[in-house]
């Protein structure tokens, strides 16, 4: 469609014997938040490589809005895009300051400009404070916000992320996310990766799920959802150890050790039907949570293994 930003079509990557990713194809537009959520190796660096420029596929291509590719204009097309690696790149012993600028200076950033725009993304990620200081003095959560203001300099419409925090102490990551939503709220198109499921969930408006190199499933968190049984849950703590049989036609119930755990459709309705049939089956319950099935559980609907070991 004529107003999506990028879209990237069947692609390809294989190491030797190795496919990282094959028919990978995703659609991101202005505005939106992209998750890119998988496991350990399931090809989202690879994923984000290719659109960024710094992976050449065997296959697929790569297309921002006004058609414009990286082979048609490359410096458009880099231009348009920020990239923020899984590993942090920074010269260590230069003040923050410098290395910012230093990224700009790639993109052929005018002096004046560059000191302007230095000075605000510094500032949009909290480090207005420590222009001059050395990332060497940073905490790894400064170093990944200073990774990511690099990354911004040049003012590109579209963030690659990849995996942003990784290694990032709770209040960092926070902050992390702070920036990222305002970036949003700003209008930027963002593509975020990550293994960390409530991550996607709190930034995403679309998400693909990759597995093996390959999407398995992609859409809204609301379509993603609506491809469970259902989406709550009932945990339900029994006492002692009451035989299969008495447990035998209640529905949907997985139950390890003492913990019961049982999809339902009306947390309301299905609660009292379901503590009635246990009380029915002589089962003592001493106690009762509920919980929403998170992106963890479409994960394992999907592929039948757990996103995280
Ligand atoms: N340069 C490379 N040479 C050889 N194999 C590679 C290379 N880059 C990636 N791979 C392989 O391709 C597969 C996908 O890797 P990729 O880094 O894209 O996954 P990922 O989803 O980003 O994983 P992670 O979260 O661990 O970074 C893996 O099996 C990986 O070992």
């Amino acid at each position: 469609m004529s107003d999506d930003l990028l879209v990237a079509c069947g692609l390809r990557k294989a190491y030797g014997s190795r496919v990282a990713v094959q028919e990978v194809s995703l659609v991101l537009r202005p505005g939106e938040v992209l998750g890119l959520l998988g496991p350990n190796g399931a090809g989202k660096s690879t994923t984000v490589g290719i659109i960024s420029g710094l992976t050449v596929p065997d296959a697929g291509s790569v297309t921002l809005s006004g058609g414009v590719t990286l082979a048609s204009d490359p410096m458009a097309y880099k231009r348009r895009i920020g990239l923020v690696p899984q590993d942090i790149a920074l010269y260590e012993d230069l003040p923050a300051r410098m290395n910012v600028e230093l990224f700009g200076a790639l993109y052929g950033l005018a002096p004046d400009v560059l000191k302007r725009r230095a000075a605000e993304v510094l500032a949009m990620v909290g480090l207005a404070d420590r222009a001059r200081d050395k990332p060497a003095t940073f905490s790894g959560g400064m170093k990944r916000r200073l990774n990511i203001a690099c990354a911004l300099v040049h003012d590109p419409d579209i963030l690659l992320l990849d995996e942003p925090t990784a290694g990032v102490d709770p209040h960092s990551r926070n902050a992390i996310f702070d920036n990222l939503e305002a970036l949003k709220r700003a209008g930027k198109a963002l593509v975020y990766t990550t293994h960390y499921m409530e991550e996607a969930e709190r930034l995403a408006d679309h998400l693909v799920i990759v597995d093996h190199g390959r999407v398995v499933a992609s859409g809204t968190q609301a379509q993603l959802f609506a491809r469970l049984p259902a989406v709550q849950r009932l945990r339900v703590e029994i006492d002692g150890e009451p035989d299969e049989v008495a447990l035998q036609g209640l529905p949907d119930v997985t139950r390890s050790g003492q913990r019961l755990e049982i999809a339902v459709a009306d947390v309301g309705h299905d609660t009292s039907a379901l503590l009635a049939a246990l009380a029915q089956r002589g089962v003592a319950v001493r106690g009762l949570a509920t919980a929403r099935a998170t992106l963890e559980d479409v994960f394992l609907a999907l592929t039948g293994r757990q996103l995280r070991d």
